[in-house]
């Protein structure tokens, strides 16, 4: 078969500003593309057997739930490409895993486009996207695809697994502060947190489905530049995902902090038990004094327009 020597993507990851579990479930969600963070996936030839995890290097793959959905990608992509080629797959790049930008979300999507193009197979964007959300599947237990579409757009994304992803190009007009607790999160651990307490309860049951009317009525306040009614949103569904367990010690100290200087909203973003949290800031300056009061409790930060 006809292929390159050599192939590389670069993909971004996202940060969700609000719908996280309750779209696992259908609801809608609020999710933006981190653009200045980025993974570059190199597929090229290589003497090593493919299945030796050795060969991934780079600081990504210490999160060993990780790499079961990457193994089903190179094995899906070779099964299509009908070669059993040894391959040396390398990751280098500045997002940290498993902190809520979508690591296993670019990492599966990168792969899957490197090889696509390493053994020009000319998949289509829906064939691309099916690979890269069953090894969501595979790595969190349960997927909803929202990292899946958003680590692959370059807008705001508007989203629900019924519709797919649409995408929003209003501005907010305001700055949002992203925050790293240093804390690694688990996905696959906080979205069996949440099942486990819907199959038990209706009251879980009823502030899953607020979580998404929250980020619908998020939607509509983006669209007219109402920052507070979107902090406000922000802040409520913070309350929902602390309710069942999500939250940690370190996310609270955080949420106060932000809250005691002027943050229009506060939550985390991701799957949550750590990760990263995002504060809605009426201006950069804000934004720098938040991140600024919390440099001991936090690994790292950034700041975005809005
Ligand atoms: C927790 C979750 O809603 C987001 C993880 O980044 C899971 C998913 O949507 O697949």
């Amino acid at each position: 078969m006809e292929k390159l020597m050599k192939s590389s993507y670069l993909t971004h990851g996202k940060v969700i500003l609000i719908g996280e579990h309750s779209v696992v479930y259908g609801y809608d969600a609020l999710c933006m593309p981190i653009k200045s963070l980025h993974i570059k996936t190199t597929v090229e030839p290589n003497d090593e057997d493919w299945m030796d995890t050795e060969r991934y290097h780079g600081p990504l793959f210490d999160a060993p739930n990780e790499y079961d959905g990457l193994k089903y990608v190179v094995k899906t992509m070779l099964e299509k490409a009908n070669s059993n080629e040894k391959l040396k797959i390398t990751y280098t790049g500045e997002i940290p895993m498993e902190r809520g930008f979508g690591s296993s979300a670019t990492v599966a999507l990168g792969t899957t486009k490197a090889m696509n193009d390493y053994f020009k197979l000319n998949m289509s964007h829906d064939e691309i996207m099916a690979v890269t959300n069953h090894a969501e599947m595979i790595n969190h237990g349960k997927a909803s695809g929202l990292d899946a579409a958003t680590v692959n757009s370059d807008y705001l994304v508007f989203f629900n697994t019924q519709d797919g992803p649409k995408r929003l190009e209003t501005k907010l007009g305001a700055t949002l502060l992203i925050m790293d607790t240093g804390q690694l999160g688990n996905t696959r651990e906080a979205v069996t947190k949440v099942r486990s307490q819907l199959d038990k309860s209706v009251d879980a049951n009823k502030r899953i489905e607020r979580l998404g009317e929250l980020a619908d009525k998020t939607k509509a306040a983006w669209m007219i530049q109402d920052k507070e009614a979107v902090g406000t949103c922000f802040n409520e569904a913070q309350e929902i995902l602390a309710s069942f367990g999500l939250s940690t010690h370190k996310i609270d100290q955080l949420k106060q902090i932000a809250h005691e200087n002027g943050a229009l909203g506060f939550k985390f973003s991701g799957g949550g038990l750590g990760g990263i949290v995002i504060a809605l800031c009426d201006n950069d300056e804000m934004a720098k004094e938040i991140a600024e009061k919390s440099k001991d409790l936090i690994s790292d930060f950034w700041i975005e327009k809005i």
